[in-house]
């Protein structure tokens, strides 16, 4: 298997359990068309939201361990197919297949775990006077739009669908149009494993579908991932319909290095904090402050690991980083580096565009992953969200001094620290504004974990139990044992 011999199964859309056509080309990043669609119009989302309606009558009907047993099911066909559906994701966003086998685990053992939950949840009985009572009961919201970024394309669609139909829900998802074709593995393992059909429906398309969906009067609820500008339009567009939200935003996060940390784990956290997926992760910890007294080693050392990073075709087992996910990204993302040099940053490494020897791959958007040190707060790079493979160094003194510096920023998705110092480090993670902290590891993704963001990061939250909250709602029921006391 190569790159240049892969082929997509079409058609891409999929509506009422089997696939459809529509048209439009799907470069890669080796600069071949892998596969083409068409966006999904008004007329084809209006189509699948119905169809999701339909389901959600069946789905909704079935006990928590009906729900529990299909998810299960689906769950091992992923397992299963582990290998076929890592090369497709790896394809379709150019990350590394020793990645991607990686975001296909998560992805099951999301399925695993909210089938687990969907077979327990339960509601609260309440004893009031007089032998009266009330109970609560978890009911789903009904269809849900789940809109991916297209840096975990797999991923994002099963942590979005799993709580949503475990939780009796049907979903319509839209895929980034820049990774459009794994999200239909997941929609064609569902039906294998017996969902009813259009319980799970992918439409294609980009803004304009995303809008169509977000503003459909029988959609309940939006769950989006992407950046911080759409998340501002998906959130508007949702309050005039009065729709619940999650939004899974962008970040600048902090990782503090401790001088007392263990030099070698602080070294390997901070690559696995900035290098994942070409560096294109939304809680990428790109803000690395290390305490002076071991600001040279740490930099000598991180500098060194990210040489041997194995740049190249993302099929091969030994390789590490893939292409970025499209020419404009790439020259973003170089304008990035070249803006911190005119702003008085150092490279010390990478930063420049890589052509890899196999000459399949030369018209490739890959990079070299890049460090950047003497830089200050007020820099560009330092500010903004860049979603490449740059590093920015920043040296600190005192716990009290990075402490203000990490959090002084607009975003708050995720945040690191190393130390040895077990107090310290709670008493720092305490005071960091963050949605998902790290101690003494980054960028690890438990699904019995809650994630999400603080501050323009986002809100509501994306596995552990608590997600189960934003894809159901409560109803009371109060009894009366007694007579009615009328108050007239
Ligand atoms: N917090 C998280 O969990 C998380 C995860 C991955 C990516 N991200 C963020 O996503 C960004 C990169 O992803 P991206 O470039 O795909 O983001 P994006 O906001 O450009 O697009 C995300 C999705 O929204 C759709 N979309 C675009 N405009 C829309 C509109 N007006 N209405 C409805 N849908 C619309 C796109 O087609 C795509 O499917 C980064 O900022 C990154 O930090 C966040
Ligand atoms: O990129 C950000 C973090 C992340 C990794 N996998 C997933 C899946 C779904 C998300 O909403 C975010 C993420």
């Amino acid at each position: 298997m190569s790159t240049s011999t892969f082929v997509v199964s079409q058609p891409l859309n999929y509506r009422g359990g089997a696939r459809f056509e529509l048209k439009l080309m799907f470069p890669l990043f080796i600069g071949r068309v892998i596969a083409t669609f068409t966006c999904s119009g008004e007329k084809e989302v209006n189509l699948a939201v119905q169809n999701a309606k339909a389901a959600f009558k069946i789905w909704s009907q079935k006990s928590g361990m009906e729900r529990c047993r299909i998810l299960l099911e689906a769950a091992r066909i992923i397992r299963e197919r582990k290998d076929e559906i890592a090369t497709m994701e790896c394809i379709n966003n150019g990350k590394s297949i020793f990645e991607a086998r990686l975001d296909i685990d998560i992805s099951w053992q999301c399925l695993e775990y909210y089938a687990g939950l969907a077979a327990s949840m339960a509601g609260e009985h309440i004893q009031l006077p007089g032998g009266s009572f009330g109970y609560t009961r978890r009911e789903p919201l009904g269809v849900c739009v789940g809109i991916g970024a297209w840096n975990y394309p797999f991923q994002i669609a099963s942590w979005k669908s799993a709580p949503a139909l475990a939780c009796g829900n049907a979903m319509v998802f839209k895929p980034s149009p820049f990774t459009p074709v794994s999200a239909l593995l997941l929609a064609e393992i569902y039906t294998e494993a017996g969902v009813p059909p259009g319980l799970f429906n992918v439409v294609q398309g980009g803004a304009a579908t995303g809008q169509f969906l977000c503003q459909h009067p029988d959609v309940a609820k939006v769950s989006f991932t992407g950046s911080v500008p759409t998340g501002m339009k998906i959130m508007e567009m949702s309050a005039k319909g009065i729709k619940p939200v999650t939004l899974e935003l962008g970040g600048k996060s902090p990782l503090i290095i401790f001088s007392d940390c263990d030099m070698n784990n602080a070294v390997k956290g901070a690559l696995m904090a900035n290098f994942l997926t070409q560096g294109q992760v939304c809680c990428n910890g790109t803000r690395v402050f290390v305490q002076k007294e071991i600001l040279d080693k740490f930099t000598e050392e991180v500098v060194k690991q990210t040489q041997r990073i194995k740049i190249g075709d993302p099929l091969l087992e030994d390789t590490r980083m893939g292409p970025l996910i499209n020419r404009p990204h790439l020259e973003r993302v170089l304008g990035f580096v070249k803006v911190a040099k005119e702003q008085g940053a150092k490279v010390l490494c990478g930063g420049d565009m890589y052509v890899p020897e196999d000459p399949k791959l030369k018209d490739g958007y890959y990079m070299r992953p890049c460090i950047l040190t003497n830089c200050r707060d007020d820099m560009t790079c330092v500010k903004e969200e860049i979603f490449g493979p740059v590093m920015s160094i920043l040296s600190f003194d005192t716990e009290a001094e990075v402490l203000e510096r990490a959090n002084d920023t607009t975003f708050g998705l995720a945040a690191g620290v190393f130390t040895r110092d077990i107090q310290r480090a709670h008493r720092v993670v305490a005071e960091l504004q963050a949605g998902t902290c790290f101690i003494n590891n980054y960028n690890i993704s438990p699904v019995e974990l809650p994630f999400g963001g603080y501050k323009k990061s986002g809100f509501g939250r994306e596995n552990g139990r608590v997600t189960i909250e934003y894809y159901s709602q409560l109803k009371t029921v109060c009894v009366e044992m007694g007579d009615v006391e009328s108050a007239f």
